[in-house]
């Protein structure tokens, strides 16, 4: 297999978060180097500081110290693909105007814009759906769209918060086959936060867990399993209850 080249190199990142009152050390020393094009899933309890991390990838937020860098420069705001949970689609906007709407704002002209946004509406399954409005989708078709979106930014580093947590059980492992697929079809280094263990040994090239107050690295795994992965295989199990005895309990 060929050397993947560093994406992106997190150095002694710390945050704190300080009013006049007090101030809340939340990531204090993390240390970590995504791969290209990796499947890279960070994994944490409730209110461990994934999101914190995520928005100082994304510069939605400062660190207090530490460093980030990226092999290819910062990637400007509107170029990152985000998808977050609250990062919710324009409610006025058809599935096709979300899609394009990054490219739109660059002032992208319109016929190459919504070839592009064409081609992930397609690949996330939702040709037909292009003049829908987000309240006439379920819950798992909006969150496609947010990918679509999100893909359609052209950024090679997708940043997803939590994406399917709202989703119900079913939904939620059909759109985790889905994002592998979208992901095997077209390569790019996503960063994947979840709190669910079964979801990053289903999805995760390398699993990162965060723990400890303040927040560091506590741990690092690479399920050794072909994909599509099965949550019942032996080695899928042994992997699960090593990450769980791991695992800090949640706040
Ligand atoms: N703007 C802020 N001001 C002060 N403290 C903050 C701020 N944002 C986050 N925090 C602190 O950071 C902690 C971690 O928050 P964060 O949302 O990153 O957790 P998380 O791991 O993403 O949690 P969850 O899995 O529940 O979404 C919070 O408990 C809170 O104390």
């Amino acid at each position: 297999m060929a050397v993947l080249r560093d994406k992106i190199v997190i150095k002694n990142l710390s945050k704190t978060f300080a009013s006049k009152k007090n101030s809340v050390e939340v990531l204090k020393d993390i240390n970590l180097t995504v791969k290209e094009n990796e499947f890279l899933v960070i994994l944490g309890p409730g209110q461990c500081g994934k999101t914190v991390l995520l928005n100082i990838l994304a510069e939605l937020d400062e660190q207090t110290s530490g460093t980030v860098e990226f092999a290819d420069g910062r990637p400007k705001m509107g170029d990152l693909g985000l998808v977050f949970q609250r990062y919710a689609l324009f409610p006025w906007k058809s599935v096709m105007g979300n899609v394009e709407m990054n490219q739109k704002l660059k002032g992208v002209d319109k016929a190459t814009r919504q070839a592009n946004a064409q081609k992930y509406i397609d690949l996330v399954g939702l040709q037909g759906f292009e003049k829908a409005l987000p309240k006439q989708l379920s819950g798992g078709m909006k969150q496609r769209v947010g990918i679509a979106r999100a893909y359609a930014s052209e950024s090679d580093i997708m940043l997803m918060d939590e994406p399917f947590g709202a989703l119900d059980a079913q939904t939620r492992y059909s759109m985790e086959d889905e994002i592998l697929k979208i992901w095997e079809k077209n390569k790019r280094t996503v960063i994947f936060v979840t709190n669910n263990v079964e979801e990053a040994i289903y999805l995760g090239d390398r699993i990162i867990l965060l723990g400890g107050h303040p927040t560091s690295v506590k741990k690092e795994y690479i399920p050794e399993m072909p994909r599509p992965r099965n949550y019942t295989d032996q080695a899928f199990l042994r992997l699960r209850n090593e990450i769980v005895a791991d695992t800090d309990l949640s706040l």
